[in-house]
């Protein structure tokens, strides 16, 4: 029972498993008693301070905290088949049902099967403070209409989202604050957020609404955990505790921008991602099977086996990329969920299935947090807590139900019918059109100078930020602060485990690379199959073929050139490919690291040596054309020490390639600095100048043309007299070593430099 639990629930939850483990140890007979015996010891472990705030009749005392469960979740506890009919569906009951903490061995009836689903939501809710009683869930009214209807179009096997327990995470925040460093050579910082205030609970979902630019991705950084360059001020705590690297596994942060590799099907990005970040206790099988729970989740089925897509290849929809976003990070089951605007360039319709979404998500007693830029009125009632930020300040906190009666009683309501947000949008722009004006304000206006009133005698913006901000800070800011910095009762387990400084991975080292070996060989299979790339390649072969036309005849000299371009041009391509790479995946391995997905080594090594295959199989027809057109010495073993000379240059330009694209990150910079490199290399490559001046002899040692070209001659003329062409006549083991040490250490540099590249922006 204990490992179907475990398994189901791929949350590394020991202080959970502890208690179970009391339950299971103590024997009581019927499953139903003890699950319910596990839900009443959670529930004690975890006193909610929705209580506690309760008391204090504040704003996360309300309602929100102690909601019920929306209706369709409990119509489905009610009747169990009611959420579809398929296969799948039945599957997904089935895991559920090993979720609910129950042996079916041992229970054997229908009655008991039912009460476990009970038990099931009372033990999801517990991580939120409270239990629903199975009386409770049979008096919910049934589904609507309506509701039946958005179901079937989000899918077929529609269940309640991220419905598996989780740690609960208490979010609080006072003052904070926060500073960016301006670019530009100089030290100046600017100060984005002064100092905010709020907190968010299990069970709630708190937006942050603002103008652009006025710090909403900024505090969702900071909040997150996804630090930028200096730390904030203030004080952040979760669980009453201080921000550890332990979090990072709890944490799921969708970025505003779609970061997602476009040549992967949905199906494959949640696979991949499930195999590296969940738990490795659980098997390959069962995390492929959490990837599917999820893509049902989101109503993703019929876009399973779509590509991604980007800017160049159709994918997948808008919405559809961002529900892999969301579902990329609510795989892990997260205790926390940070959203940066998940609706922006979406129909109303669509954002609001993703808003419900967010609020099952957070009913299953996860805290969740979005930035949203204007929200309808429909999805602006979905949410329980709102900050209201105005150019880095806060212009309010508490209930989203309740920010029009805190507005109104400081003198601003519309005068007209008006969607909340777009009121409160405009009120944080300073825009007070079809708002009345407080008086307070307009005898401020009266006294002061032009400056404070706008051409038609209003308020100017400045002015009116001024007051909104002076208002909240004067009535509501010192009372939220106190009530924020009441403790939270939680278990003292939990707060210990939140401290812990360790990193969780979800694959060991070698997983890591395999997996990412594989991800990468998918997402770049359209490139081995390049047929441009194919043909490009062919077709400077074929002219080298023709303008060297069985050579041999044609004198040493005409050889040399051929030997050289080919040192050139094998050199030239894999550093061109190179360098794209890192900058290419800059996003993604920052977002990927962010979260403790996986070691840099495995990324790197999985990333350069998946490159491999396609690099050293476009040579081979190439070569083959070349040195059969051109005439060169018709002997197998000449042929092959050709073929492997041209390997190992390859490989080694790929690491300058590497290491440059990694250390400027800058696909223009890189370019043009390959360049430039390649050129020098080139030059001093031993064909056009033989003599080169001392001070500038070391540019030999770093080219790997100079080192190629070389080992090219000695293979092909090794019975010529010594110093033709300046060539001396040994085995070419000095340039062998040469060559390979460069395979080394340019990839060396690369992985240094990717090791100090900053993860946060
Ligand atoms: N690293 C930085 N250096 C300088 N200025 C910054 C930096 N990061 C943010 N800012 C500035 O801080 C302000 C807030 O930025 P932020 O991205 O948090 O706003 P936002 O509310 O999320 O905007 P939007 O809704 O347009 O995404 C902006 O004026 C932005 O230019």
């Amino acid at each position: 029972m204990l490992s179907a639990i475990w398994h189901v629930c791929p949350d590394n939850f020991n202080w959970v498993r502890g208690k179970m483990m009391e339950k299971v140890n103590s024997k009581v007979g019927l499953a139903r008693t003890k699950s319910d015996q596990i839900v009443a010891e959670l529930v004690a472990g975890i006193r909610s301070p929705a209580a506690s705030d309760a008391r204090h009749g504040g704003p996360d005392s309300s309602e929100n905290m102690l909601r019920k469960p929306s209706r369709k979740m409990a119509a489905a506890a009610a009747s169990p088949g009611r959420s579809g009919g398929s296969n799948r569906n039945t599957h997904i009951r089935t895991s559920r049902s090993a979720q609910l903490k129950l042996d079916t061995d041992e229970v054997g009836s229908g009655a008991a099967l039912s009460s476990a689903s009970s038990a099931s939501l009372g033990f999801s809710f517990s991580s939120t403070g409270f239990v629903i009683l199975p009386e409770d869930i049979a008096d919910s009214k049934p589904f609507s209409d309506n509701e039946i209807l958005e179901d079937l179009e989000a899918g077929s096997c529609r269940r309640k989202i991220g419905s598996d327990p989780t740690m609960p995470i208490y979010l609080k925040f006072t003052d904070v604050t926060y500073k960016a460093i301006l670019k530009g050579g100089t030290s100046a910082e600017r100060e984005i957020l002064h100092g905010i205030t709020g907190s968010v609970y299990p069970g709630e979902v708190l937006a942050l609404m603002g103008p652009s630019g006025s710090g909403k991705t900024t505090l969702l950084n900071v909040l997150g955990g996804r630090l930028t360059q200096l730390t904030p001020g203030g004080s952040i705590t979760y669980n009453d505790q201080p921000y550890s690297k332990f979090l990072k596994s709890r944490v799921g942060f969708v970025t505003q921008d779609d970061v997602l590799f476009p040549h992967l099907t949905v199906r494959e990005t949640l696979t991949y991602v499930a195999f590296l970040r969940l738990p490795k206790i659980m098997t390959r099988k069962q995390k492929e099977e959490r990837a599917l729970d999820v893509i049902c989740d989101l109503g993703l089925e019929r876009c399973q086996d779509t590509i991604i897509g980007g800017s160049f290849v159709r994918g997948v929809s808008g919405g559809e990329r961002k529900r892999v976003c969301i579902g990329n990070e609510i795989l892990i089951n997260p205790s926390l969920l940070v959203l940066d605007e998940p609706t922006s360039g979406l129909d109303s319709t669509t954002a609001l299935r993703i808003i419900q979404i967010l609020q099952d998500i957070a009913e299953a007693g996860k805290t969740v947090i979005t930035a949203i830029h204007q929200p309808s009125s429909r999805i602006f009632h979905k949410f329980n807590k709102l900050i209201l930020l105005g150019k880095g300040n806060l212009l309010y906190y508490g209930k989203a139900s309740e920010a029009m009666l805190y507005f109104s009683s400081i003198g601003c309501s519309p005068l007209i019918a008006m969607n909340p947000a777009e009121f409160l949008l405009d009120i944080a722009n300073g825009n007070l059109n079809d708002v009345t004006v407080p008086s307070e304000l307009e005898d401020k206006v009266q006294t002061s100078n032009s400056e404070a009133k706008t051409a038609k005698g209003k308020p100017s913006p400045a002015i009116i930020h001024e007051y909104l901000v002076e208002a909240y800070e004067s009535r509501v800011g010192d009372k939220e602060k106190k009530r924020i910095l009441v403790p939270i009762s939680i278990d003292e387990e939990l707060k210990l485990k939140l401290s812990s400084p360790r990193r969780e991975w979800g694959a060991s080292w070698w997983e890591q690379y395999s997996i990412l070996f594989c991800r990468g060989l998918k997402e770049r299979r359209h490139e081995y199959f390049s047929w441009l790339r194919i043909t490009q390649v062919l077709a400077i072969a074929f002219i080298l073929g023709l303008l060297w036309w069985q050579s041999d005849g044609k004198g040493r000299q005409d050889q040399a050139g051929l030997l050289f371009f080919l040192a050139v041009f094998w050199s030239f391509f894999p550093v061109f490919t190179a360098i794209f790479t890192f900058p290419q995946e800059r996003a993604m391995l920052k977002k990927e690291r962010a979260a403790n997905m996986y070691r840099l080594s495995a990324y790197f090594l999985a990333r350069t040596s998946s490159d491999l295959p396609l690099d050293l199989l476009l040579p081979v027809p190439s070569i083959t054309l070349v040195y059969f057109m051109t005439g060169l010495r018709l002997n197998a073993g000449t042929f092959f020490l050709t073929m492997l000379t041209i390997f190992l240059e390859i490989v080694s330009a790929q690491g300058l390639g590497l290491a440059i694209g990694a250390s400027l990150m800058d696909i223009k910079k890189a370019t043009t600095l390959a360049s430039v490199t390649i050129m020098a290399f080139m030059l001093a490559g031993g064909f056009f100048v033989k003599k080169i001046p001392v001070f500038i002899a070391w540019l030999h040692c770093l080219s790997f043309n100079y080192y190629t070209y070389k080992l090219l001659l000695k293979v092909q003329h090794e019975d010529v007299t010594p110093d033709r062409h300046g060539m001396k006549d040994d085995s070419g083991f000095t340039e062998v070593v040469a060559l390979v040490a460069m395979v080394f250490v340019y990839r060396l540099l690369a992985y240094i430099a990717l090791r100090r590249m900053k993860l946060q922006s």
